[in-house]
């Protein structure tokens, strides 16, 4: 027999459905994602923390889970809501299903609902928290009341409770079908990548590069990564709100001052955009999936790109010297900036993809470049 779940929302709405995970309730902030395929690197993206994602493909575990596609040490993600699990999964690379990923991992999530309803929810009255309960005699009720406890995500400073508590190197590369993941044993460039809740594919593709990684907990100060001597500088992807990480946004000041080549991603993008002078806000639902369009201003070229942020760089905030770079063909919001005086650009979507497509990968090789010229 299924154990029921329910998921309320804090306005009210209550979804009944499966639990497909582990038992227990969990709340956080609901989002939803438009991927077709990448639950498990969504699950342990760190960028998820205190957010329960909905999936609004409908059939989601269908390939299984396997050891190599997490992108970080542990699931971060808060739940995940899904429309329909199904009965067998099937790949060559699984070692296990969803649901038992989920059991094993702690993860409260649940199935059988109309994941097409709480998509137009969401996107009417933006991301709002939730709570998922499960077992028998669930009390409704207290669910939305806790769902409404959780508050909102600005003002959250999660990328220092997600970080690496201590620092370490990084030399995995890419991963080659029939051989695994690769090793970087002749690195060029030596990069110093801020770990505000990392994802490895970003690691894994400066490696593959020829960066050998210094990866450092997020409140490192700017005179310690100076010490490590590094080519250049690479600010992480990471949860919450970009605005309260004071001390990533005076570090990457210092950095800027000395001219040393930087690439921000995401959470990184936003920090860089506040430490350059401009502005974050919250934006209503965001943008979550593996199937976004962005078009790079300089090219003209359109890419599909992955994503995954609730905050946004504010245009209008921008000082003269930092110019867009990259735009959103769905609303038209900031998707990249660089500064015109500084060899330092950022982006607000994934160019590492995991899971996505790799239509962005270009932007990894602009920061070998700008490594390349300051040498
Ligand atoms: N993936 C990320 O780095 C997300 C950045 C930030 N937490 C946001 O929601 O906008």
């Amino acid at each position: 027999m299924s154990t029921p779940a329910l998921l309320a929302l804090a306005d009210g709405t209550l979804f009944h459905g499966t639990s497909i995970g582990a038992d227990g309730e969990t709340i956080g902030e609901v989002v939803f994602n438009t991927s077709l395929t990448g639950y498990q690197e969504i699950l342990t993206d760190p960028s998820y923390t205190k957010q329960m994602v909905t999936l609004t493909y409908p059939h989601i575990g269908n390939y299984g889970v396997n050891a190599e596609d997490a992108e970080s040490r542990a699931v971060f993600a808060a739940g995940l809501i899904i429309r329909d699990l199904p009965l067998i999964h099937s790949n060559f690379r699984a070692d296990m299903s969803l649901g038992e990923y989920l059991v094993k991992n702690n993860v409260v999530a649940i199935a059988d609902i109309d994941t097409r309803k709480l998509t137009r929810i969401l996107r009417e009255k933006g991301a709002q928290p939730g709570c998922i309960v499960t077992g028998d005699n669930i009390d409704a009720a207290a669910a939305v009341e806790k769902a409404k406890s959780f508050g909102s995500m600005a003002g959250q400073d999660l990328a220092k409770v997600v970080t690496a508590s201590d620092k370490y190197e990084w030399h995995t590369a890419e991963w080659k079908l029939g051989v695994g993941y690769t090793v970087q044993s002749n690195p060029k460039y030596h990069v110093v990548a801020y770990d505000f809740g990392v994802k490895h594919n970003i690691l894994r593709m400066l490696a593959e590069r020829g960066c050998k990684l210094t990866v450092v907990p997020a409140q490192t100060p700017a005179a310690e990564v100076l010490a490590l001597n590094p080519d250049g500088v690479f600010l992480s992807n990471g949860p919450g709100d970009p605005e309260p990480c004071t001390y990533a946004i005076d570090a990457t000041r210092e950095f800027l001052a000395k001219g040393l080549p930087l690439f921000g991603i995401c959470l990184g993008h936003q920090i860089l955009g506040i430490a350059a002078g401009g502005k974050t806000s919250k934006m209503k639902f965001g943008h979550h999936g593996a199937n976004h369009p962005v078009q790079d201003l300089d090219s003209k070229h359109v890419m599909i790109t992955s994503q995954n942020h609730g905050f946004q760089v504010d245009e209008t905030s921008l000082p003269a010297n930092v110019r867009v770079t990259h735009r959103s063909l769905f609303d038209g919001t900031v998707q990249g900036i660089a500064l015109t005086d500084k060899p330092a650009f950022s982006f607000q979507g994934h160019p590492e993809a995991s899971p996505g497509p790799h239509d962005v990968a270009y932007l990894f090789d602009k920061f070998i470049a700008s490594m390349a010229e300051r040498k």
